[in-house]
């Protein structure tokens, strides 16, 4: 073994050692029981003080984003936009897919191990000696945004973004009492259970991220939640402005960053956002001879068509069938991944395949039809009967039926500060009822639509017809899958049993499936 070798093993059980004390954090209450209710949410101002951060953080240049859907990619779209305008920019977001480092960027980029270490054990080390029964250690998520300030102070951003963790008024980065512009993207049904059943009442939720004298921004909303938006602004003073979609031909002719039809409404809310930012800090002075709200700056343009995400409309062709197949680029694995996971991204991320899989198709073989496979899993909080039906029905509106469809329990575990092995599962003492439930969902809406089109028979793969026997039954158009790594496994063995023919597997209904199924084929 060499030095470096051995530093590196060092290095790499100190980082286990840090997401161990982190994994200690995550409290057993589920989501559901209402937790998150702003249980002790002064307790974030002690923290504040014990990490001496709470003069420093009136200092910092946020801009603060909540919503039901698009948080994260209006602020990936803010933060690419601002450091494309020349700023030192500071990235908050939630969740993380493979590596929790993913949450904190720095100039766009994900934290160094280093850093992220140095900053950790700072705080932790902190926290662990001045905490007590009245003050106990944070939870899960408050210590990440605590960790978040800590590491944009000591690296001095221009700006920070955070991306709300879970509703608004009592989320841990609503501790910023002074943003300098804040935003609500699309609004709708998730996490009801926690922040109530209506619309208005997740928009009242939201709208707790709303300060007087602090400008806000949303996209158009349904009136029911726009009128509660509305209200809440009235009641601040503030004014509350509508971002209208981005122009496409503002573009130029150049694409989005992040794809999907749904991306402009992220993208128009994250120039409003921006533009606010630069007028009210006057860095626009400094960067624009003139900034004004009919011009699209092109430091604007290419922050919008640079900015990346993981696990979002993500397209992976599988390195390991790149070796296996010599003639990859008529054939091949692909990986169509996003985490969309509520009924309405569910249809809004079928119509991305759909395009996306017709917009690959010049690296197909025409002579042979692609085969389209659906992996999918969903936590036992969503109803399948709520994801699939949009799904297939999108798919079919486009003219796209899934040969087969795969369900699998996922590796890691919603939250879990996943280390960067897993082992993989034992067949014997997996509980595989609920993927077996989906795939019973699945074959029911299927059959459903057989018998409403009959003349439209979903054609089954003559690759498949080969009576694949598993332990749960043999592989016909959908199968349970004992593990991830099996399902690779298997597609990766068709991908080469059928080297003529391109494989375009589509990933969704779970953002820890996508995280899971990033880290095994990056490997
Ligand atoms: N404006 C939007 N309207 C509807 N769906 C959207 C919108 N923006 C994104 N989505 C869907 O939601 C998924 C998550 O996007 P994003 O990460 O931007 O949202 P988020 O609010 O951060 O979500 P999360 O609750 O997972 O943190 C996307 O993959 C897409 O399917
Ligand atoms: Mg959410
Ligand atoms: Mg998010």
């Amino acid at each position: 073994m060499t030095e470096g070798d051995a530093g590196s093993e060092a290095s790499a059980a100190v980082y286990e050692e840090a997401l161990s004390c982190l994994s200690s954090l995550i409290t057993r209450r589920t989501r559901a029981d209402g937790t998150n209710r702003g249980d002790q949410f002064d307790l974030l101002f002690d923290y504040l003080k014990i990490l001496e951060l709470d003069e420093a953080i009136s200092q910092l240049k946020v801009v603060h984003v909540a919503g039901t859907k698009g948080k994260g990619s209006t602020c990936t779209f803010t933060e690419s936009i601002l450091r494309s305008c020349g700023l030192h920019t500071g990235l908050f977001t939630s969740p993380h897919l493979i590596d929790v480092r993913e949450r904190f960027r720095l100039d766009g980029m994900e934290i160094s191990k280093e850093k992220f270490l140095a900053y950790f054990w700072w705080c932790w080390h902190r926290l662990r000696e001045k905490t007590d029964d009245d003050v106990p250690m944070p939870t899960y998520f408050r210590f990440l945004t605590l960790l978040a300030f800590k590491i944009f102070i000591a690296e001095q951003v221009d700006v920070a973004i955070l991306e709300v963790g879970l509703g608004g008024k009592f989320d841990a980065t609503n501790v910023v009492r002074t943003p300098v512009v804040c935003g609500i993207s699309s609004l709708g049904y998730d996490h009801m259970e926690i922040l109530g059943n209506t619309l208005g009442e997740i928009a009242g939720e939201k709208a707790g991220i709303f300060k007087q004298g602090v400008p806000a921004y949303t996209v158009p909303q349904p009136e029911e939640a726009m009128s509660v938006l509305e209200a809440k602004a009235t009641d601040l003073g503030i004014s509350l402005q509508v971002a209208l979609p981005l122009d496409k031909e503002t573009l130029g002719g150049l694409q989005l960053g992040l794809h999907g039809e749904h991306q402009y409404i992220n993208a128009g809310l994250a120039v409003a956002i921006s533009r606010a930012w630069l007028l009210n800090t006057r860095y626009a002075e400094e960067i624009f001879s003139n900034l004004t709200t009919n011009n699209l700056p092109e430091q604007f343009i290419r922050g919008l068509t640079l900015a990346t995400i993981q696990g979002r409309a993500q397209i992976v062709h599988d390195s390991y069938s790149v070796k296996q197949t010599s003639n990859f680029g008529l054939a091949g694995l692909v990986f169509y991944l996003d985490g969309a996971h509520s009924p309405e991204s569910m249809a809004i991320c079928a119509r991305w395949f759909s395009h996306a899989i017709k917009e690959n198709a010049h690296t197909v073989d025409h002579s042979t039809k692609p085969v389209h496979i659906l992996l999918f899993n969903c936590m036992t909080v969503r109803d399948p009967h709520l994801l699939l039906p949009p799904l297939i029905n999108t798919c079919s509106e486009h003219g796209v039926q899934f040969d087969k469809a795969l369900f699998v329990p996922n590796l890691s575990m919603l939250n879990k500060v996943a280390s960067q092995s897993i082992p993989e599962p034992n067949p014997q003492q997996i509980d595989l009822s609920w993927q077996l439930s989906i795939k019973k969902v699945w074959e029911n809406t299927i059959h459903r639509n057989k018998e409403l089109t009959s003349d439209k028979i979903m054609d089954v793969n003559e690759a498949f017809k080969q009576g694949e026997k598993l332990n749960t039954g043999s592989i016909e158009n959908s199968a349970v899958f004992h593990s991830l790594p099996s399902a690779i496994r298997w597609l990766r063995e068709h991908a080469q049993q059928n080297n003529s023919r391109c494989i375009q597997v589509l990933v969704t209904g779970s953002l820890v499936l996508v995280g899971d199924v990033l880290r095994l084929i990056k490997k």
